[in-house]
């Protein structure tokens, strides 16, 4: 866990941040100049905060008296660019993260394994893609045995082919490594894809902190990541493919049934967008929409209705006509009906 509060004064624009992130991917997301890469620089002590408190698994990296140099931080940085030397092959530059710690050796082919470095292992960066090289900087900064994480738009200089790349292995680095990681991105695919959790920066400040699915189904929050991205993400799980071809999917909402073709056992991200959702108070019968959950109405704002569905939320957009119509008010059980569901690996 890393703990976050501090505040930096420059010319144009006052940090002021505070938020905590667990293990998993927790996105620093905001328009470009709100402070994402400073924050990330004050967290690695590339920049010293005129006041504040850091503190990572317990340890004081930086308040009024400690200011721990970015070597001692324990903290693994990739950049933008892999920033690999270039005259050592790519073993000798992950080795180099490791040189002086004991159990490397293990960590080393470990880490090579999960990335699948292997075929890369004696070849110079140059003669790598973009995505191979980001791969690699990846495995260094794992191999210098990290507490924590910090990737600062680690795609954002690969086109959209490395980038499809590469997003498996980030996923994987989710998956298999219990470190939290702070990832600075403004781009909602990526953030819908990796993240965990999300820490919403608007103008040096904090608008938001906590789980991605919460900022998606708050119909305050989720127009900071774009209005048309509100609505639902709904972790699942494929349980049983039915005689008809469908796919069941187990989820806190309920069962789901899509078009898919994945075997038992896959997780999957779900991806409702608000208005691709329908509410009806009665349980609907003669439609062709797969898909009718049992609701309850939390809240109505701004045309747009959440509800929950056992431990998830969701958000349907509605004209206030059909609230009306419905006589939807909080607390109130209805179904809802979706029309379309995108899958996002998990
Ligand atoms: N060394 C500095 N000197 C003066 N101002 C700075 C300095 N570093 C950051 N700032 C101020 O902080 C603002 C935020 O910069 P930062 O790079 O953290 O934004 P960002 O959210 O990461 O943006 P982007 O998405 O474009 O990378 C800058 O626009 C600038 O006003």
């Amino acid at each position: 866990m890393i703990e976050v509060e501090f505040q930096r004064g420059f010319p144009g624009l006052s940090l002021d941040v505070a938020f905590q992130a667990p293990a998993g991917i927790t996105a620093l997301f905001g328009p470009s100049g709100c402070g994402k890469t400073t924050t990330v620089n004050a967290v690695a002590g590339l920049l010293r905060p005129d006041r504040g408190r850091i503190v990572l698994n317990g340890r004081v990296l930086f308040d009024g008296r400690t200011d721990l140099p970015p070597q001692a931080r324990r903290i693994g940085y990739v950049f933008q660019d892999a920033r690999l030397f270039p005259h050592l092959s790519v073993a000798r530059n992950l080795r180099f993260a490791a040189r002086w710690r004991r159990g490397a050796d293990a960590d080393f082919d470990r880490i090579t394994a999960m990335l699948d470095l292997g075929p890369l292992l004696h070849r110079r960066p140059a003669t790598l893609s973009g995505g191979e090289r980001q791969r690699v900087a990846i495995g260094r900064a794992l191999l210098s045995a990290p507490e924590l994480l910090v990737m600062d738009e680690p795609l954002a200089a690969l086109d959209e082919a490395r980038k499809t790349e590469i997003l498996p292995w980030l996923e994987r680095l989710r998956d298999e490594v219990r470190l939290p990681m702070l990832y600075v991105s403004h781009s909602v695919p990526e953030v819908l894809r990796l993240a965990n959790s999300v820490v919403l920066m608007q103008q040096g400040r904090v608008r938001h902190a906590g789980p991605l699915t919460e900022v998606l189904a708050d119909p305050a929050l989720a127009p900071l990541m774009g209005a048309r991205e509100a609505g639902a993400l709904i972790a699942g799980t494929v349980v049983a493919r039915e005689a008809d071809g469908l796919s069941r999917v187990m989820t806190a909402a309920g069962p789901i049934w899509l078009a898919l073709d994945r075997p038992p056992g896959t997780r999957l991200r779900l991806r409702i967008l608000a208005h691709e959702v329908i509410l009806s108070r009665a349980a609907p019968q003669g439609l062709s929409a797969l898909n009718a959950l049992p609701a309850t109405v939390i809240d109505i704002r701004d045309g747009m209705v959440q509800l929950a569905l056992g431990d998830e939320r969701m958000l349907a957009q509605i004209t206030p006509r059909s609230v009306q119509m419905l006589d939807l008010k909080a607390g109130a059980a209805c179904h809802a009906i979706v029309k379309s569901v995108s899958v996002l690996p998990s």
